[in-house]
């Protein structure tokens, strides 16, 4: 239904007028509605029905126009505005949403006015299609919340990450492996305090940022060898193998040090990022091996180098002396009358014979000589390049001595003697088991022909049964 003013005008006049004023009404492009007194809808104009789905006539017959049209979150403040206009005549302006006859939401901008007219007055609302706007509007909210969702997100990970390097920076702080990565311009770019340590800087040095050159020039100092520790590292980069071999290098300070090193892959394959470099200082776990080298080869009471050791020099020798053409003697020595010693005044005395015995003896052994103990009371004496003369002239120097250490035990006299055997290499075995077994052969002699006295063996070599043994008269040892 439509409504329009009468004027005091001809009928045909006014018929023609109120035809223009419908046909511009109902032509507007946006939604024109007017309301009377009683908020009832009297008139809407048919874009409803392009903004809505809802035709004019469904309006006008709606029970509450607004449960119709009007979207039920903007319902409420739709009601109380246009109340207070109605009160109060002031305009009102806002956005509401139109519920569409398909279900679909249309955003408008909503304009109510109170028309005055003759003591009476009406409402109209002015709406104008704002949906392409509020889309724009809601896709530039989307996509700031998700700018800021992402900005979020990038916050979140770079303080996980920097929690990340704190945490990697404390673990490797902690370890004793000096650590120290250089970036692919050759800078350093991490360092851990072990590395501080190690090259000899002071906690506090801040090395990041400095070229690879200017750290060799300040650890040039500390190296026992700097050219060839160059020379090494120069080879590791030259080669960018995976991970280089450990290289050990000593400083002017005495400390053992080992290098490792690694290229940084980067995300790229093939790219490399830098390079990483591993310092171990292995001192003590070098001293420690030496020591239990040392242990494992050496005789706890006497200090001098065991069967094991003896072994291990007598093969070695042997075989320099094939190589070089060169003689090695063989002492094999035995101690005459030493269970007494042990029988008539204890373990402990016997053990200071012993103790003695090998200092003394150790005196007289010059430097190319080595004494060994073998067990018990059996010493040995190897002598690489050796002459028969030198060798006789040594087992005498060696009966003499023994022969002349004195001890008292309970305010008596005690000492001992030493029966000796002299084999050579290669004139009485070829090998050392052959070498061992002339030489004790040869000591057995000693013993059997009355002690205190060495024998040559007469042994020939490969020939192991048959002997023929030099023996050496008391006290002057000879050759027979
Ligand atoms: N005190 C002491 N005695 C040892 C040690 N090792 C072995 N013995 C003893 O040394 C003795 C060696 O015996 P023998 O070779 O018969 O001694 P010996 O009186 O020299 O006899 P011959 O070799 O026949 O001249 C044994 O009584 C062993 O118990 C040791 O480390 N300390």
């Amino acid at each position: 239904m439509i409504l329009w003013p009468k004027r005091a005008a001809s009928d045909e006049a006014v018929n023609a007028q109120d035809d223009y004023c419908r046909q511009v009404a109902e032509g507007v492009h946006g939604v024109e509605a007017l309301f009377d007194e009683q908020l009832r809808l009297l008139w809407i104009s048919p874009s409803i029905e392009r903004v809505t789905g809802y035709a004019p006539a469904d309006c006008l017959v709606a029970q509450d126009l607004f449960a119709l049209i009007v979207h039920e979150s903007d319902r409420a403040h739709c009601t109380r505005a246009v109340a207070q206009l109605a009160a109060d005549g002031l305009p009102q302006d806002f956005e509401l949403r139109f519920v569409r006859r398909d279900g679909e939401t249309a955003w408008v901008a909503s304009h109510w006015r109170r028309v005055d007219s003759g003591g009476h007055w009406r409402l109209r609302l002015s709406a104008e299609d704002i949906q392409a706007r509020k889309q724009t509007e809601y896709k530039l909210l989307e996509t700031v919340t998700e700018l800021r969702r992402a900005q979020a997100l990038r916050e979140h990970y770079l303080l996980r990450s920097n929690d990340e390097r704190q945490r990697l920076a404390a673990l490797l702080n902690l370890i004793r492996l000096g650590i120290l990565f250089m970036d692919q311009d050759k800078r350093v770019l991490y360092y851990n305090r072990a590395m501080l340590e190690i090259w000899g800087y002071p906690p506090d040095a801040h090395l990041i940022g400095t070229r690879e050159s200017v750290v060799q020039e300040t650890v040039r100092p500390q190296l026992a060898d700097p050219d060839a520790y160059f020379a090494h590292v120069a080879e590791v980069v030259e080669r960018r193998q995976g991970v280089s071999d450990a290289f050990e290098f000593r400083l002017v300070d005495g400390r053992i040090v080992t290098d490792r090193s690694a290229v940084v892959e980067g995300s790229v394959e093939g790219h490399g990022i830098g390079r990483v470099w591993i310092y171990e200082d292995v001192t003590e776990a070098r001293r420690i091996s030496a020591r239990l080298v040392e242990m494992a080869e050496r005789d706890p009471l006497t200090n001098l180098y065991n069967r094991r050791r003896f072994h291990e020099e007598l093969e070695r020798t042997l075989a320099d002396a094939s190589r070089r053409g060169h003689a090695v003697g063989l002492l094999g020595i035995d101690l005459d009358g030493f269970k007494p010693i042990n029988d008539a005044f204890g373990h402990q005395a016997g053990d200071e014979v012993l103790v003695r015995l090998a200092e003394r003896v150790s005196r007289i052994v010059r430097r190319h000589e080595m004494f060994f103990r073998i067990g018990g009371d059996e010493f040995a004496m190897l002598v690489p390049d050796a002459q028969i003369d030198e060798l006789a002239e040594l087992a005498g120097r060696l009966r003499e001595t023994v022969a002349g250490l004195r001890f008292c035990f309970e305010g008596k006299d005690a000492g001992v003697t030493a029966s000796i055997g002299i084999a050579v290499f290669p004139d009485n075995g070829l090998d050392a088991e052959a070498l061992i077994a002339a030489a004790d052969e040869a000591m057995y002699r000693s013993k059997s022909e009355g002690r205190n006295r060495w024998t040559l063996s007469a042994r020939t070599a490969g020939e192991s049964a048959r002997m023929r043994a030099s023996s050496s008269d008391e006290p002057d040892s000879r050759e027979e």
